[in-house]
């Protein structure tokens, strides 16, 4: 995959913080994406001009067993706390391995990784399944972030098992009290700050004053993010997730957290596409597929009024 002549290479492996493997991808008009080999974990999203795309906490610990603070965490097999398992489960915090003969998987990126995760002996003691995680990390021409991921019940007993997942995408914003999302209007979802009560969502775009920390059920396939100030919108488009997670901390809640500013909450607001409402279940031999696709594109704002249809439909 190499590149030859001037040309930059599309994959390298290296060192990252603390000595931690990760990949770098390159696309030929100079977009960027990082990804660490624990968790899987992508830690940097860049565009052409080099602005960093996703949030990663300055105080991230970047240390076993530690999920890294920011970034997009890969949540499986359990979201949340949804189950007995540990907050999130456990492949974000586990080493995967680099995939080097996966299973034939079209692609027309030439800066992509394969990574792959299977349990070890302590995991089967916590969850005790028998599967193949492959994840694909891809940067497409023009910079999009492609995340796929393909879950495979390889379980010798017969046995079936179910899980809930999320890629729990922490973007970069200027200022959290500029940004809309739209897409969940009028949409239900649990609230995890009311112990996930359900309701119902107003017909507005969100906007943000406050923690929030919510679970929308059965969401449209695009999910657009606007950045009033920094004049960009980032649109999600995701496959096989129909939820959608929403949550920033806040200030007292970022108080609590170790690993995360006292003022870090302005300038992040995680959109995590999920499936938490209908937990899949796999037969051994059957396989799930989630993907994420994830762009940046300028947004226009024309005299205070944001058409949500237009935002969606040209991007
Ligand atoms: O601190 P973490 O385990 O990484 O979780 C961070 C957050 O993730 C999700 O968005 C959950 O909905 C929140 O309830 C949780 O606080």
């Amino acid at each position: 995959m190499a590149a030859s002549g001037s040309e930059r290479v599309a994959v390298e492996k290296c060192k990252g913080i603390n000595g931690l493997d990760k990949v770098v991808l390159r696309e030929p008009r100079g977009s960027t994406a990082e990804v660490y080999l624990y968790g899987a974990h992508v830690t940097s999203w860049k565009n052409d001009h080099g602005e960093e795309l996703l949030f990663v906490s300055s105080k991230a610990m970047f240390k076993p067993p530690k999920a890294i603070r920011g970034g997009i965490p890969v949540c499986f097999p359990q979201f949340g706390s949804h189950g007995s398992l540990e907050q999130h489960g456990f492949a974000r915090n586990r080493f995967w391995s680099i995939d080097t003969d996966p299973p034939p998987f079209p692609t027309n990126s030439k800066s992509f990784i394969d990574l792959i995760l299977k349990p070890s002996e302590e995991d089967v003691q916590k969850w005790p399944h028998s599967y193949e995680f492959r994840l694909r990390v891809a940067l497409g021409t023009g910079g999009d972030l492609m995340l796929t991921s393909r879950i495979r019940n390889t379980n010798a007993d017969g046995k079936p098992f179910t899980f809930t997942f999320a890629y729990h995408t922490y973007f970069s914003v200027s200022d959290i009290s500029e940004v809309r999302v739209e897409g969940l209007e009028t949409l239900d979802y649990l609230d995890n700050l009311q112990n996930k009560e359900r309701s119902t969502e107003q017909g507005d775009a969100l906007t943000f004053e406050s923690e929030v920390d919510k679970t929308y059920l059965g969401t449209p396939t695009k999910i657009a993010i606007l950045d009033h100030e920094k004049k960009r919108t980032f649109v999600l488009r995701k496959d096989g997730l129909p939820d959608a997670v929403v949550w920033n901390p806040w200030d007292k809640k970022a108080k609590t957290m170790a690993d995360f500013g006292d003022d870090e909450y302005k300038h992040m607001l995680c959109v995590e596409a999920a499936v938490v409402g209908k937990p899949i279940t796999l037969k051994p031999g059957e396989e799930w597929k989630g993907r994420l696709e994830l762009s940046a594109v300028p947004s226009s704002y024309c005299s205070g009024q944001l058409d949500p249809q237009k935002v969606l439909q040209n991007s």
